[in-house]
């Protein structure tokens, strides 16, 4: 059974609070079949029950991610603006904050962190590059 835990905003400043319905991962492992299917997709929770029917790529690849985080699929199937918006249609609440796991942000982080780690991967070697050469300069034998 969900509870409503806690509250959002909508996000313009305006105080408009909405609450916000926090499902923990066991709750939505259960609703695995075709009677109930939920499934989490960047940490929302989406019951999709009745849109199992009208899935253009199928009910098949849903009912593998029952119950489960579907994130990755859904990315990897590259779905277009329309599908994102509808998944709204569905949305019934957040995953439980003891619940989200940092990895599933991990690629994200890396992605962000790209100019840093390219910054790190030229600074290292571009002294030592120098450093060799000057070594080599200093004992040519001509
Ligand atoms: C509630 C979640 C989902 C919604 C609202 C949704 C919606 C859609 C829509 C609208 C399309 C048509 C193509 C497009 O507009 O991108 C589509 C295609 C497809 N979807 Fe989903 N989808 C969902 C979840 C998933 C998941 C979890 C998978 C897992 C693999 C999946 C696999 C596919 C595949 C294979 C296609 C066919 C792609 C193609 O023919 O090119 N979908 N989906």
């Amino acid at each position: 059974m969900a509870t409503v835990e806690a509250s959002g905003s909508d996000g313009k400043g305006q105080g408009v609070e909405t609450p916000v319905t926090y499902y923990r991962l066991e709750e939505v492992a259960k609703r695995n079949s075709l009677k109930e299917i939920w499934l989490v997709i960047h940490g929302r929770v989406y019951d999709i029950t009745r849109f199992l029917n009208e899935h253009p790529g199928g009910e098949e690849v849903l009912l593998e991610q029952a119950g489960a985080d579907a994130s990755e699929s859904f990315e990897d199937v590259g779905h277009s603006l329309d599908a994102r918006e509808m998944l709204k249609q569905y949305y019934i609440g957040d995953v439980h904050p003891n619940d989200l796991k940092p990895e599933s942000d991990s690629k994200l982080l890396v992605l962000l962190d790209f100019p840093h780690r390219r910054r790190h991967a030229l600074r290292f070697p571009v002294p030592l590059l120098l450093h060799i050469g000057k070594q080599i300069l200093l004992r040519r034998p001509w």
